[in-house]
């Protein structure tokens, strides 16, 4: 049987009072790679913080990575976040320290004490993304595909059940866009379940894969030739 990692019934999504989802109910499996697309403004970023604990579920059940998200507490949120890899359109990387010190912050701030293993570490997952000789560069040294890829290696960095990919290609061109979704298809090969939102339908059709749709404040999954 295949092992869930993320499980909505009946959920629903609200922005303070204001209902944004109603009745989603959505099963991530191991190994998955599902999109979750939509027209602006129709949820797909409601939908994803809810899951990483910075919206409320208030309505109905939601389990992620051995979470219930309906009785989360503020105190439990860090730890829900060491077994997520959150991901975003801007990147979020800290300027003023380089790669290297960026991925090491992360490690620290989340337990890591041992000088020899952290370095293993940080050579491990930016090996992953293809930035092993840029570790010594600072942010704003980088193109914005390389500072995405920085940004997914950070992700990868506590070995995650799951990756929460909110327009990660959101600010890049489209030939660059492709070179982080060849990223995301590879570290997926390798076992890492992701849910990625987009709108970006061109990637969809070129890497197609599971795909849930937000509109009419409902989500359902879509064939590709419905999208
Ligand atoms: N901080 C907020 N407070 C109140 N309402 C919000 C807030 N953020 C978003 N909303 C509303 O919630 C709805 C869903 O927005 P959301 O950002 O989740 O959509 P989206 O599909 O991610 O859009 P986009 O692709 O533009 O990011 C919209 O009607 C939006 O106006």
């Amino acid at each position: 049987m295949s092992e869930t990692v993320l499980e909505l019934k009946d959920a629903s999504i609200f922005q303070k009072e204001n209902l944004v989802l109603s009745d989603v109910s959505v099963t991530v499996n191991k190994g998955d790679f599902i999109y979750l697309i939509g027209k602006t403004g129709t949820g797909k970023s409601s939908f994803m913080r809810t899951l990483y604990g910075d919206l409320p579920l208030k309505k109905g059940e939601g389990h992620i990575v051995d979470f219930d998200l309906p009785s989360l507490k503020e105190k439990d949120i860090p730890h829900l976040r060491r077994k997520l890899g959150v991901v975003f359109q801007d990147f979020k990387l800290l300027n003023d320290r380089t790669v290297n010190a960026n991925l090491e912050f992360v490690l620290k701030a989340t337990g890591w004490k041992d000088k020899e293993q952290m370095k293993a570490k940080i050579e491990e997952v930016l090996d992953k993304v293809g930035m092993k000789t840029k570790g010594f560069k600072f942010p704003y040294q980088l193109s914005g595909g390389e500072q995405q890829r920085v940004a997914i290696a950070r992700a990868l960095l506590n070995d995650p059940e799951l990756i929460l990919a909110d327009e990660p290609t959101g600010n890049l061109d489209p030939q660059t866009s492709v070179e982080v979704m060849e990223v995301l298809m590879e570290i997926n090969k390798n076992g890492n379940t992701i849910l990625m939102a987009t709108h970006d339908y061109a990637l969809i059709l070129k890497y197609p894969s599971k795909t849930l749709k937000c509109d009419g404040a409902k989500v359902f999954e879509v064939v590709q030739k419905s999208l």
